[in-house]
């Protein structure tokens, strides 16, 4: 049984412009992406909340949701008895899905997974999870891997519910169509950056679909 003070947030929006839209219910085999990310979560029994995209299509507040959109999302409230909720604001970027989500979630550690990493596996989740102890000896407030090369991966991260105030921040200080920047974010936190292959040395669970290129290859 995973501890209760941690929770798990699936970004599950965004404009999968290279997807041609919809991102998390693409089909992969007989399951929606998105499903093979809220299975692993439920398998290992950790509460999450999946974020989907403002109820707003774009910004002309009459274009909502359709009925499509609904069913699936009905669909995944039903299958895992999990929270759903939506974008606050619209087409704002993973860092509106991870405030959504936050507000919702009681305290403690964060896990921010996205909807869209269909080889995400068990181990890889418990070895960030395993983390968490010397994070907190260390007093660091997020969790991230990091490759070899410094490429970090944001967005297969832990962070701590404290740090909501500083995304508050940096949100409400972002102006125009630019997405508030994940750097930005973790420039202003106390890290634990960890090696990749401490998580997963397979790498796989960091792959992540952006084209149905990437869907045909699975
Ligand atoms: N809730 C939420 N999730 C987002 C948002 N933007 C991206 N995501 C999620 O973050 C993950 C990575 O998204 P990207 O592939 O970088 O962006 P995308 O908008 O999905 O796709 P592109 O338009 O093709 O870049 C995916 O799981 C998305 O569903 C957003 O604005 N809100």
């Amino acid at each position: 049984m995973i501890n209760k003070r941690i929770s798990a947030i699936i970004l599950s929006g965004g404009k999968a412009t290279r997807m041609g839209g919809e991102k998390p219910f693409r089909k992969v085999n007989n399951n929606y992406l998105i499903e093979k990310v809220a299975d692993v979560l439920h398998n290992m029994e950790l509460p999450f909340v999946v974020v989907f995209k403002h109820i707003c299509n774009s910004e002309n507040s009459a274009n909502t949701l359709n009925k499509c959109d609904i069913d699936n999302q009905i669909h995944i409230f039903k299958k895992y008895n999990q929270t759903i909720t939506f974008d606050i604001l619209y087409n704002k970027g993973p860092l509106i899905g991870i405030l959504s989500g936050m507000n919702l979630i009681e305290g403690g550690w964060v896990l921010i997974l996205p909807c869209d990493t269909p080889l995400i596996s068990e181990n890889s989740i418990k070895n960030i999870i395993n983390k968490i102890p010397l994070a907190e000896s260390n007093n660091c407030n997020c969790i991230i891997p990091k490759h070899e090369n410094g490429y970090i991966e944001p967005l297969f991260s832990i962070y701590h519910k404290s740090t909501i105030k500083t995304l508050e921040k940096i949100i409400r200080s972002s102006s125009g169509d630019r997405h508030p920047a994940i750097r930005q974010y973790i420039n202003e936190l106390n890290p634990l950056f960890v090696d990749v292959n401490e998580i997963d040395e397979t790498h796989k669970s960091f792959v992540n679909v952006n084209t149905h290129n990437d869907l045909n290859k699975l």
